[in-house]
């Protein structure tokens, strides 16, 4: 399987996104993968935050970043999925790109700030041209957010 990030496949035009463009020097660059674990098939991508990602007080990092992170992993997931389902390489034409239609964040706890943030995906339905992805942030083990998108992949 390749381990090329999701997003390194997106052609030029499509790599100025604030969270996860390759060309956007001042963005969050987020790359994301397949992960494959004993029962399920994920994708995960990893951040470590910067401290002026931080929120109301340091140690924790800024919902915004949150919400984010769980939405360019998203969008990168559900293209992924469909690529996959139609058998073929990310990537190749025609081009499928998903745009969130709706994103719902549960904040659980603070997220703290000085470790790495692992972000988890799963396609749980892929109908049409709209894709339903679980996503979850965690750090140490704890789970620190979790959210549900819609995305849809522009026509
Ligand atoms: C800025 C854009 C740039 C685009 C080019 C770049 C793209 C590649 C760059 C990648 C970089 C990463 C991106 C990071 C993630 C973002 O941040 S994306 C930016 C934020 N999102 C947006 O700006 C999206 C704005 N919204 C829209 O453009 C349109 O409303 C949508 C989402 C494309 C849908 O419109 P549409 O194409 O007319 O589709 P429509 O027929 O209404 O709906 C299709 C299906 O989705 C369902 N649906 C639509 N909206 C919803 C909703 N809110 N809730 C539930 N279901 C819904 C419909 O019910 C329908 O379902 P079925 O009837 O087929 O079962």
């Amino acid at each position: 399987m390749s381990k090329q990030a999701f997003q390194d496949s997106y052609p030029a035009e499509f790599s100025h996104c604030y969270g996860c463009g390759r060309d956007n020097p001042h963005g969050l660059q987020l790359k994301s993968y397949w992960h494959l674990s004993a029962d399920k098939e994920h994708t995960i991508a990893h951040f470590t935050p910067k401290p002026y990602h931080t929120g109301g007080v340091p140690d924790n990092a800024y919902g915004g970043l949150i919400a984010s992170l769980l939405d360019c992993h998203g969008t990168a997931s559900a293209a992924a999925a469909a690529y996959k389902a139609q058998g073929r390489d990310m990537g190749t034409a025609p081009i499928l790109r998903f745009v969130t239609a709706s994103l719902s964040v549960d904040f659980l706890r603070p997220t703290p700030m000085e470790n790495k943030l692992t972000i988890l995906g799963e396609v749980i339905q892929l109908e049409g041209r709209k894709a339903t992805v679980k996503l979850s942030l965690s750090t140490n083990d704890q789970l620190c957010a979790t959210g549900t998108m819609i995305a849809v992949a522009l026509k």
